[in-house]
């Protein structure tokens, strides 16, 4: 049987990250990424790609966990071998702390991350305006590495990629038998997705390399979190706010709430502002779509909506998503099969 032609839209984390899983666990196909925008120029190059799950009110939070789990384990094993340094993983540890005690003492994450624990006293001291706190080690990824060792991947395997921006999935028809959308917070304007919205987030990365311990606010407002090349200064989340420009006073304002957890910082150097439109949605979409048009059917599979946790769980969605792009092969072939009898 011919192999299948997937076009996986989208070369953010989502995208070349379902591409490689696609490319990698199904044989009989042949895998292409199209996008209007490539690394370092994405959503996915202004995160600060640490591995600490957001929760997502529309998914059950054993599902969550899963995701979670699911990439956290990949990336570990990344981390543990020869490719860690090509990829940009490494593991960081650090406290997340709280003015008053949260409602969730334990979160569902925590058996996934590595030695998480309550913070001591001694440890407290350092933060006189906070009374409670967590400790823990995870992964972060150096988004930029990362999608580049995500994209020489699929390029090593045989896929290809093109730059390309798609105004209707349907143009996808002629050419692809599965079409696999991971377009982002663009799914508002080309799947007209009003459930999608943005949330602006404006960070700073910094060169201060004796900064080498995470600090969050558990109101996740403001944190510190150091990477292989900088040290990613947070933040904004701003709802439904569309604009990429740099606003001067939100830099001062994290600059100085990050100088108060961590003073040694105001000897930071090299100071570069990024902002970046988090794709945010109740839950994320993983979804099969059959577009129909005078008579002709084109299956989809959605992957977008990861809001501020798409490198917590871009593995298993991954996954999932390469699971219904099966299932839709399985029709394809199942259909052409009865065609010939
Ligand atoms: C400041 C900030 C910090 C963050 N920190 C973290 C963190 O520490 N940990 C974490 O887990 N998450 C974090 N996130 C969230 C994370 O960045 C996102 O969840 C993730 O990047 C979403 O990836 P994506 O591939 O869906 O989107 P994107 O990176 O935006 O990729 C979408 C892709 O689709 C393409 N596209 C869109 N429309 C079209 C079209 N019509 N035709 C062709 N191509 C199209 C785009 O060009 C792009 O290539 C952060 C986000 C921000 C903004
Ligand atoms: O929330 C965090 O601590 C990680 C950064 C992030 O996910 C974000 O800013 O959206």
């Amino acid at each position: 049987m011919a192999k299948q032609k997937i076009a996986v839209v989208g070369a953010g984390l989502i995208g070349l990250s379902t591409a490689v899983y696609i490319s990698e666990s199904i044989s009989k196909c042949s895998v292409t990424v199209i996008s209007d925008k490539f690394t370092p120029n994405t959503t996915s190059d202004v995160a600060a790609g640490m591995l600490i799950p957001h929760t997502y009110q529309g998914i059950p939070i054993h599902q969550q966990k899963q995701l979670f789990r699911e990439t956290f384990d990949y990336l570990f094993e990344i981390n543990n071998s020869s490719e860690a340094s090509d990829a940009g993983i490494n593991l960081v540890s650090g406290w997340q702390i709280f003015k008053t005690i949260p409602d969730e003492v334990l979160p569902f994450w925590s058996d996934v991350v590595l030695g998480f624990r309550s913070m001591t006293e001694e440890e407290l001291k350092k933060f006189p305006q906070h009374r409670f706190g967590q400790a823990f080690t995870t992964l972060k990824c150096d988004c930029p590495s990362y999608l580049l060792w995500l994209e020489k991947r699929l390029k090593g395997n045989g896929s290809q990629v093109y730059a390309r921006r798609i105004e209707d999935l349907w143009e996808l028809h002629s050419k692809y038998d599965v079409v696999v959308n991971c377009s982002g917070i663009g799914s508002r304007e080309l799947m007209g997705d009003l459930e999608i919205y943005p949330v602006r987030g404006q960070v700073l990365k910094v060169d201060a390399p004796w900064v080498n311990h995470f600090i969050r606010d558990g109101d996740g407002l403001t944190y510190i979190y150091p990477g292989i090349h900088n040290v990613t200064l947070g933040g904004t989340r701003q709802k439904d706010n569309w604009n990429l420009s740099p606003d001067p006073r939100s830099s001062k304002d994290i600059f100085d709430r990050c100088c108060a957890l961590e003073p040694s910082l105001q000897r930071a150097q090299d100071i570069k502002v990024r902002v970046g439109l988090r794709p945010s949605r109740l839950a994320v979409r993983l979804q099969k779509e059959i577009l129909v048009h005078d008579g002709k059917k084109l299956p989809v599979v959605h992957n977008y909506g990861h809001g501020s946790g798409g490198f917590s769980v871009h593995r298993g969605t991954a996954k999932e998503a390469a699971r219904l792009v099966g299932e839709c092969i399985a029709a394809l072939e199942g259909s052409s099969l009865k065609a010939k009898l």
